[in-house]
C-alpha cells in the first residue's frame, strides 16, 4: 500500500507537536508542515509555557485531566533527559494565591503535578493579601526552544516544512491524501469558525535569574514564571482584541502587579513585552470532517482552540488527533481496496 500523504497545516505548538506525533507513531504516512508563520513568529512563542491547565468548558474532565497527564509525563521524561536544556523544559515550583479561599480547593490536576499542597501560615506571610494557596512542582517550556526543537524532530524524521499561507484547505487536495488543521486562531477566517475568538495576552519577559519561585494570583490575571533564559511577568486577558500592539499603561500594570508580589522584581533588567492573542473556544476542536467538491473527498483531522492551555495539554490533544488520522488512513485503505476488488 503507498504512503498515506498527510499536511499538517500550522506551525505553532499544536501543529508541530501534531505532526511529531503522526510521525513517530503512523509508518505508513509521509508529513509536511505547511505554515504561513513560524517560531518566533507564533501565538505560541509568546506564551509563559506554563503546565497549569485551564478548563475547557465544553470537554468532559476526565478526557481534560488525561491530555494534562500525557503531556505532563512525556515533558517530565524530556526533562529528565540529556535533552532538557535544547528542548526548554524546566521544571519549577511556586505558589498559587488566593485572596479568598478558592471554590476549588483541591483541583482536578492536582495530583499530576508533583507534591501537591496547601501552604503553610509561615509561607503565607510573603503574601499578606491572600489567604491562602498552594503549592506544588511543575513543569515549564521555553516556548521559542521548544518549538525549534520540534522542529528538528520532525527534520530529523524525515518530515518536509513549507512556507505559504492556506486560503482554502481544499488547495491542499490535489497533493496530499489527508489535512490535519493546527491553525489556532487562524481557523475563524480558515474554517469560518466564528465559535473561536481571541483572548488578548500581553506578557514582559524579564532578566531576573534571583528570581526561582513562581507565583500565580488564583485570578489568572497576574504571574510570575521563571524560565531558562527569562522570567515571564503576566499578564492581560482582553476578550476578541485583536491589537498585537504593545500598550504601554498595561506594560506598567502588569509590572506593578507583579512587584506587589516580589519586590525585588524593580531590579529587573532587559524588560521586553511581547502580545499573543489566545485562540480561545469553549472546547478545542478534536474532530474528523470530510470535504467534498465535485464528488471528490478530502478528509481533514481538525485540531485547534486550546486557548490559554495549549501548552499544558498540546501532547495528548496530538495524540488523539493521530488517532484520528490513523482512523481515515483506515477508511481510505478500505476504500482503495474496495475499488480493486
Ligand atoms: C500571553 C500568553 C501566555 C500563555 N501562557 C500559556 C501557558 O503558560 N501555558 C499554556 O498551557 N498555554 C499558554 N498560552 C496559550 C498557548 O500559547 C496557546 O494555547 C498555544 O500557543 C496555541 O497554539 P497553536 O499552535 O494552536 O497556535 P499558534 O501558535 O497561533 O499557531 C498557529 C499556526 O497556524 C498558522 N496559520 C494560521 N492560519 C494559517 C493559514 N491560513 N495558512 C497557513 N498557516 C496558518 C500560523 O502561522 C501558526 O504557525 C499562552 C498564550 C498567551 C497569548
Ligand atoms: O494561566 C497561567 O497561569 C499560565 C499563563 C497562561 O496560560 C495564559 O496567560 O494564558
Amino acid at each position: 500500500m503507498a504512503k498515506q500523504k498527510i499536511a499538517v497545516v500550522g506551525a505553532g505548538l499544536i501543529g508541530l507537536s501534531t505532526a511529531v506525533y503522526i510521525s513517530e507513531s503512523i509508518s505508513k504516512c509521509s508529513v509536511t508542515v505547511i505554515s504561513d508563520k513560524f517560531t518566533p513568529n507564533t501565538t505560541s512563542d509568546v506564551a509563559a509555557g506554563m503546565l497549569i491547565p485551564h478548563t475547557y468548558q465544553g470537554i468532559p474532565i476526565h478526557q481534560q485531566k488525561q491530555w494534562f497527564r500525557e503531556t505532563f509525563d512525556y515533558l517530565f521524561e524530556i526533562n529528565n533527559s540529556s535533552e532538557a536544556s535544547d528542548a526548554g523544559i524546566n521544571l519549577v515550583s511556586g505558589w498559587q494565591i488566593f485572596k479568598t479561599i478558592p471554590d476549588e480547593v483541591l483541583p482536578f490536576w492536582s495530583d499530576v503535578v508533583l507534591g501537591f499542597r496547601s501552604m503553610t501560615e509561615e509561607e503565607l506571610k510573603k503574601f499578606p493579601q491572600h489567604r491562602f494557596g498552594q503549592a506544588f512542582t511543575t513543569l515549564k517550556c521555553d516556548c521559542p526552544s521548544y518549538l525549534l526543537w520540534l522542529e528538528k524532530r520532525l527534520k530529523e524524521n524525515g518530515c518536509q516544512v513549507y512556507a505559504r499561507r492556506i486560503e482554502d484547505l481544499w488547495e491542499l487536495h490535489s497533493k496530499y491524501d489527508i489535512v490535519v488543521n493546527c491553525s489556532g486562531i487562524g481557523s475563524r477566517e480558515l474554517m469560518g469558525d466564528l465559535e473561536i475568538h481571541p483572548v488578548r495576552g500581553q506578557v514582559l519577559k524579564v532578566d531576573a535569574p534571583w528570581v526561582n519561585h513562581f507565583i500565580r494570583d488564583g485570578d489568572g490575571l497576574t504571574y510570575i514564571y521563571p524560565g531558562i533564559h527569562n522570567v515571564t511577568l503576566g499578564g492581560t486577558r482582553q476578550k476578541d482584541n485583536w491589537s498585537l500592539s504593545p500598550d504601554p499603561r498595561s506594560s506598567k500594570d502588569i509590572f506593578d502587579r507583579c512587584c506587589a508580589l516580589e519586590p525585588s522584581l524593580q531590579r529587573a533588567q532587559d524588560v521586553k513585552v511581547r502580545v499573543g492573542l489566545r485562540p480561545s473556544r469553549l472546547a478545542v476542536r478534536l474532530q474528523k470532517e470530510i470535504l467534498v467538491h465535485d464528488g471528490k473527498k478530502l478528509p481533514v483531522v481538525h485540531n485547534y482552540g486550546h486557548g490559554s492551555g495549549g501548552f499544558s495539554v498540546h501532547r495528548g490533544t496530538a495524540k488523539e488527533a493521530a488517532r484520528l488520522v490513523g482512523e481515515c488512513i483506515a477508511a481510505l485503505e478500505g476504500s482503495s481496496l474496495k475499488a480493486k476488488l
